[in-house]
């Protein structure tokens, strides 16, 4: 395959997906919920179901497919387990600016653009790579001599999905398969594709399937089958856009926020236009939910994360004027980067608290705080009425500080992660910090050295860099990260501040999406009196709900 400036992989003419499936309405005001037809020349641009891009040719031991397991020297790479033994540990330091907030709407960003697809065997089914697997797409991790934390032979690792596997497209060079749109269309709430969306709805005045708590808002729509629950208790996962939504309670609670904020607008529409249906007060709330979703991305959590100056240098803010800022180029591939799915925007992973603290609206501890192993797809903890549940455990996020940015992971993500202990006696359980290493040489990502010159692998480098001036992440992340949300925003011709075009909001709408924060729909749907007004920010300043502006939906009367 070809590689144009190694940004684009440029889908060969035999490709099918360059002449098939696609029939485009340029001029409709939503974008497709598979992320179809946002670029028009190009409609599979930003789709889910393909490979990423690079932005540097990847690093295969064999320069094509397996998996790199060699220095530039040619050495072996030490084991993945023995350098995360080497440079992690629960050492429990703080940020002394940035809330958990921070890294844990990070995570549900991240679960809007990248989601790698596992290898599965030719009947489809996902491969069962125990230690004595000796199947090629195993690359499990042995633990090294000196290991006497986790009490197992090996940690099973299935090596992510080689794009020909999913696209006859011809690969020669292994592409890895990402299962979700790159946009950010908020394809963690509504899918990344029509299916999925449908059965997220209620079909009814617009709004989205929820599920009764035990407070009087609304929680998740359960799923009919799979489990969270824990030893004890058996309570169903709760379901979304996207498979990952009960990964943590902090991440439900986010998920929570939008489906709450989504019914309460889909609500709102309805009343300044009584003739909307279900369908267009529906797709009227999602493409404002977006429009929010990503003025707070661009306006408050990125220039968090990568400091204001860098922000405004690779002008990713939002235009300081009110107007359209149509920054759109069809030439830019959206697509999300292999650096930065595998390395970069992993840097939350080490942000993570080791718990989670439980606060009220008042900024009251409410109860002791729960480790996060009893958060991890367990959510038993989100209907205990004592501690405050779901809601408690969001309002804690904004409340804390999140860990240090540096190589040191929580130890249940180091050690313990979704441990599970077999009938026989035998342990499972993941390192987060192994498995991202290992992650980075299944799919080929060169190393730090070719990226800044030194010579470790590029994603425990990463975290050993100081962070950029008024920012939380080192300069390399922080260029990866600031690339990537510069092509999710000129590369979207749905971006919200683009127009005027009949997709684009009108320029009231606009405004308003813009005097919005993420504070304000919190307290639009969660129980609090007060809140600081960038709740990426500790602070002590704090002001009433009712002091921040809320949208003014007339602008959506019948336009
Ligand atoms: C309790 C919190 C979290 C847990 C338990 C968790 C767990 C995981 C696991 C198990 C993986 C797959 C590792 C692999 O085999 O390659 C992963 C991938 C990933 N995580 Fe996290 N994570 C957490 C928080 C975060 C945060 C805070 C961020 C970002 C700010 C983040 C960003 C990512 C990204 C970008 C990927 C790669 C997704 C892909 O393309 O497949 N995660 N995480
Ligand atoms: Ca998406």
């Amino acid at each position: 395959q070809e590689y144009d400036n190694f940004a684009n992989i440029i889908v060969t003419p035999t490709c099918p997906l360059q002449s098939q499936f696609f029939s485009c309405n340029p001029n409709t005001r939503y974008s497709k919920f598979d992320g179809s037809c946002n670029n028009i020349e190009k409609p599979w641009l930003g789709k889910s179901f393909l490979p990423f891009k690079r932005y540097l040719p990847p690093k295969y031991d064999d320069q094509k497919n397996t998996p790199r397991q060699r220095s530039l020297s040619g050495r072996s790479l030490p084991n993945p387990r023995m350098l995360s033994l080497l440079y992690s540990s629960d050492i429990s330091k703080y940020e002394s600016l940035y809330t958990h907030m921070l890294p844990i709407f990070g995570q549900f960003i991240a679960h809007d653009v990248t989601n790698s697809a596992s290898s599965q065997d030719l009947n489809g089914n996902a491969i069962n790579c125990d230690c004595s697997n000796r199947n090629t797409e195993c690359i499990s991790i042995n633990m090294p001599s000196n290991e006497n934390i986790m009490r197992m032979s090996c940690m099973k690792f299935t090596r992510t999905a080689h794009a020909n596997s999913n696209l006859n497209c011809g690969f020669v060079v292994r592409e890895q398969l990402n299962t979700l749109t790159s946009f950010l269309d908020a394809s963690q709430i509504y899918g990344s594709d029509l299916d999925r969306s449908n059965s997220l709805r209620l079909f009814q005045g617009g709004l989205l399937r929820s599920s009764q708590g035990t407070t009087s808002r609304s929680f998740l729509p359960l799923s009919q089958s799979q489990s969270c629950g824990d030893e004890n208790i058996m309570t169903f996962c709760f379901v979304a856009g996207e498979d990952r939504s009960n990964e943590n309670l902090g991440l439900t609670g986010i998920h929570t926020l939008f489906m709450r904020e989504h019914n309460r607008i889909a609500v709102e529409l309805a009343r300044v236009n009584p003739h909307w249906n279900d369908q267009t007060l529906f797709m009227e709330a999602r493409k404002l939910i977006i429009g929010i979703y990503q003025h707070i991305i661009y306006n408050e959590w990125l220039p968090t994360v990568v400091g204001l100056n860098y922000a405004k240098q690779a002008d990713l803010l939002p235009a300081s004027f009110s107007g359209f800022y149509n920054k759109y180029n069809p030439k830019i591939n959206p697509a999300i980067s292999n650096e930065f799915a595998t390395a970069a925007f992993r840097f939350g992973h080490t942000l993570v608290r080791s718990s989670f603290g439980r606060f009220d609206g008042n900024s009251f501890m409410v109860a002791a705080s729960v480790n996060i192993s009893d958060i991890l797809f367990k959510n038993v903890q989100a209907y205990n009425t004592i501690t405050g549940g779901v809601e408690s455990i969001f309002l804690g996020l904004i409340n804390e500080p999140a860990a240090k940015y540096d190589s040191n992971m929580a130890d249940t993500l180091q050690n313990h992660l979704f441990e599970f202990v077999a009938s026989d006696g035998s342990v499972q359980a993941i390192d987060l910090l192994a498995a991202n290493i290992n992650r980075g040489r299944d799919h080929g990502l060169p190393s730090y050295n070719q990226i800044r010159k030194k010579y470790v692998d590029y994603y425990l480098a990463g975290l050993f860099e100081n962070p950029i001036p008024g920012g939380v992440i080192g300069p390399t992340f922080a260029c990866i990260i600031a690339n990537q949300f510069k092509d999710l925003k000129t590369g979207d011709r749905y971006f919200y501040e683009n127009g005027p075009s009949p997709s684009a909001f009108t320029l009231d709408q606009l405004n308003e999406i813009k005097k919005i924060g993420l504070s304000r729909i919190i307290c639009n749907d969660f129980d609090i009196t007060r809140i600081q007004k960038n709740v990426f920010l500790i602070s002590s300043q704090k002001v009433f709900c009712n002091e921040l502006t809320n949208i003014d939906f007339n602008k959506w009367k019948a336009f």
